[in-house]
């Protein structure tokens, strides 16, 4: 069984996905009881892309959520480092280039593009898992056009700090027991609440952002803050 620490040593943790790739986005959905769906919408609507854009869906995955960005006519980059994650996702579509999606390999915190090609940036539960957060969103800020845009959706934590500690320890204990029943590797799934319970909280992540570039920084709860969307732009 292989699984990532919370050093998140990048070798580790493209192998972790490697690992769990031909059933991610099943156990998604089990874990998550169906809501990472209503997240990826929310995610394609503050993203708003249009027709000519185009649009880098970082850490991109199976590339889940990378076709619903095209529904406006925008073409996407899916770039990812796991190999594994990104063949799924390109046998299912049939191709590494269809439907407005066209897959690329590529880390996170050395981007293969170019200074100021896309119209917008997102990466939807991939920044959590890079082991240099302020190197990550400083690449994406690099490469994205000036009057750009990022999104950014991430699990995040409740307000309200016990709730927030209870529902943590839950997911200690039920996502990896869960997993058992559905995923190849259900070791990632004690990763995954781990690497939730570590993560910064919405206005930590905010600074974050803003400490690379990023200006007009927000943020919006879904589900009471299980999951944040941040969104920023560059203006220079
Ligand atoms: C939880 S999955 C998210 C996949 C997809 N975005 C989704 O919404 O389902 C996290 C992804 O981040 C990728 N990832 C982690 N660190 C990365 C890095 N440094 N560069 C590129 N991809 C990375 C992993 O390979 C994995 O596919």
């Amino acid at each position: 069984m292989t699984r990532a620490e919370l050093d998140k040593n990048p070798r580790d943790v493209a192998a972790m996905f490697d690992a769990i790739a031909g059933r991610y986005d099943l156990v998604n959905d089990v874990l998550s009881l169906g809501q990472d769906r209503r997240w990826r919408r929310a995610a394609v609507q503050a993203v708003e892309a249009y027709s000519g854009e185009l649009v880098l869906d970082l850490a991109a995955g199976t590339g889940t959520s990378s076709e619903s960005f095209t529904a406006k006519g925008a073409r996407v980059i899916a770039c990812d480092f796991s190999l594994g994650m990104l063949q799924v996702g390109a046998e299912r579509r049939g191709g590494a280039s269809r439907r407005g999606v066209t897959v690329v390999a590529g880390d996170a915190l050395r981007l293969p593009f170019a200074d100021r090609t896309f119209d917008a940036v997102t990466i939807s539960f991939g920044l959590r898992n890079v082991n240099d957060v302020g190197d990550a969103l400083a690449e994406l800020l690099r490469v994205t056009k000036v009057g750009g845009r990022i999104v950014i959706c991430e699990f995040s934590h409740l307000p309200v700090g016990a709730l927030d500690k209870a529902l943590g320890k839950g997911m200690e204990v039920v996502l990896p027991l869960v997993a058992r029943g559905f995923s190849d590797n259900p070791s990632a799934y004690s990763y995954l609440s781990e690497s939730i319970a570590a993560w910064p909280d919405q206005p930590a992540l905010a600074k974050e952002l803003q400490a690379v570039g990023w200006s007009d920084v927000a943020w919006r709860n879904l589900s009471l803050g299980v999951v944040a969307l941040h969104r920023g732009y560059r203006r220079a």
